[in-house]
């Protein structure tokens, strides 16, 4: 039987549980803090909006959120260098580079995500943290966050009290990282099977 899920409850039960993280670990030591820094190259509007709302959700649950904004112009190498900059500061440690980058510049924006330390890899895009799903090391780990935030809402709306093996899940393609994460992840958790649906828009 369908059932439909509520994006919005899972979300405010996980912002809940990391603020009682945060404020038991504060508790425990006073000088304790969580950094995530969100470097931004440009100023695309969507980007905006999403940096907005994720600078906010660190802000309800105590993590001291940083934005570090680049022009349009900086090249290559200067977010290079941000971005090892984050990595060698131990205030910071979860680093997003928000995509698309919005430049004037020839830049490689895997280059750049691949150059975030993959334990600060928050969003899970680096290469280690994908090998590591690819090799079903969990525990070493950090998995993508659109295939992690979905396995969340199965977890928390009864998915693993479902059989091992006796269910299948059907997803509608989008991104490969997405794809490839939430099949991984499908099938390491609950040993789905698992079918992709490649959808093509006709305009
Ligand atoms: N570093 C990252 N860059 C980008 C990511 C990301 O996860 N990490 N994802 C997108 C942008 N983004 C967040 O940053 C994002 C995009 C879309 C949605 C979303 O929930 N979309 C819904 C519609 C929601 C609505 O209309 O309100 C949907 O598609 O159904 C969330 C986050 C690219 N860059």
């Amino acid at each position: 039987m369908a059932r439909l899920i509520s994006g919005k409850e899972v979300s405010r039960e996980v912002l809940d549980g990391i603020k009682a993280g945060i404020a038991a670990a504060r508790g425990k030591h006073a000088d304790f803090s969580a950094g995530l820094a969100i470097v931004q190259v440009g100023d695309l509007a969507e980007s905006n909006v999403y940096i907005g709302k994720k600078i906010q959700s660190c802000k309800d649950v105590g993590i001291d959120a940083r934005l570090v904004k680049l022009s349009k112009s900086s090249t290559q190498s200067q977010v290079l260098e941000t971005v090892n900059s984050l990595n060698a500061d131990s205030s910071i440690h979860g680093i997003i580079v928000q995509l698309p980058l919005d430049t004037n510049q020839t830049i490689d924006s895997h280059l750049v995500t691949n150059s975030i330390s993959a334990e600060k890899d928050v969003d899970g895009l680096t290469s280690l943290n994908a090998g590591h799903l690819a090799q079903g090391d969990l525990a070493r780990c950090i998995p993508p966050c659109t295939p992690n935030g979905c396995m969340e809402l199965i977890k928390k709306s009864g998915g693993c009290q479902l059989s091992a093996g006796a269910f299948s899940a059907c997803l509608a393609k989008n991104t490969e990282v997405f794809c490839q994460g939430m099949t991984r992840l499908l099938d390491l958790k609950y040993n789905f099977n698992v079918y992709i649906l490649f959808l093509y828009l006709v305009r």
